[in-house]
């Protein structure tokens, strides 16, 4: 289970990102993150492993809270899968899935690229997972296509057997085609491992179709929380348009009003 707890943060510039966010995530739950750009989604789902700091607030995953003395152990249990894919392109596809172990072993040991014989089994065992073949192992990843990157961004994250796999928009560059084949992988192998996911998306019909939950976040707030069911279109309209009672356009009209060739030019 994670728990949010009257998460807040802002920002050094005065910029708001959370307000308040209160929400619990059970284990095994695969939660999409969906919102207009701004929302505050990378910046929740970055509070998780400590890669943002909240203001107030805090965040427990299984009971525990996390601060500047469980972050390392936490962090190792919780995985993450970018938006940009974040491999080291010059690395082999084995390097840059083995570099998944790294919470857990020493920066010599990784360096001189010695891992035991039962990590590069499971490195290999989870290429060919994600769907990727034996001879991808030796390529560099920088050479692979956005879909083929993902994948060893996927088998990488699965690495240590996360508990938790937090996901940051992860197929936000690809087609739709192939977003679809990434999300259905994220989705089997967290399943298979009872892993959470945490996965912020852009796309309304992904959502729908992986998420066993929909959170629609909008100003750093929770607008909607329920099931791709009850996300109906109206909800949708609400989340990215604002509902009739938010964003009030009183400023606009009487701006309009103000300059009314502005509305007759715009029309
Ligand atoms: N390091 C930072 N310093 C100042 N403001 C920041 C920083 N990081 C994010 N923000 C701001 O915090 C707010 C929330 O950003 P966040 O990246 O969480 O939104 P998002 O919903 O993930 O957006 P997108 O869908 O575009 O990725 C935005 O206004 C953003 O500009």
């Amino acid at each position: 289970m994670i728990e949010f707890n009257t998460i807040s943060k802002q920002w050094a510039d005065g910029t708001q990102a959370l307000s308040q966010v209160s929400l619990k995530v059970p284990r095994g739950q695969f939660c999409v993150i969906l919102g207009p750009s701004g929302a505050g989604k990378s910046t929740l789902l970055r509070a998780v492993n400590g890669l943002v700091k909240p203001t107030q607030g805090f965040v427990k995953i299984d009971g525990e809270v996390l601060n500047s003395s469980t972050e390392k152990l936490l962090r190792q249990r919780v995985a993450m899968i970018h938006q940009h894919f974040n491999l080291s392109p010059r690395l082999s596809v084995a390097s840059n899935v083995l570099a998944g172990m790294l919470p857990k072993v020493s920066m010599a040991r990784a360096l001189s690229g010695w891992f035991e014989p039962e990590q590069r089994d499971k490195a290999c065992a989870l290429v060919e997972q994600v769907g990727l073949k034996p001879e991808h192992l030796t390529r560099r990843a920088g050479d692979l296509s956005g879909g083929q990157q993902q994948r060893v961004g996927i088998a990488r994250a699965f690495m240590l057997d996360p508990e938790v796999v937090l996901a940051d928009e992860p197929v936000a560059s690809l087609d739709p085609k192939i977003s679809s084949d990434i999300l259905g992988l994220i989705r089997d192998a967290a399943r298979e491992r009872n892993a959470t996911v945490i996965c912020s998306l852009h796309q309304v019909d992904l959502a729908r179709e992986f998420g066993d939950r929909i959170v629609g976040m909008r100003n750093g707030k929770v607008v909607f929380d329920g099931t791709p069911a009850e996300f109906t279109d109206e909800k949708v309209n609400d989340l990215y348009h604002g509902a009739r009672w938010e964003d009030t356009p009183a400023e606009e009209e009487e701006f309009e009003l103000a300059v009314p060739g502005l509305r007759l030019a715009t029309a």
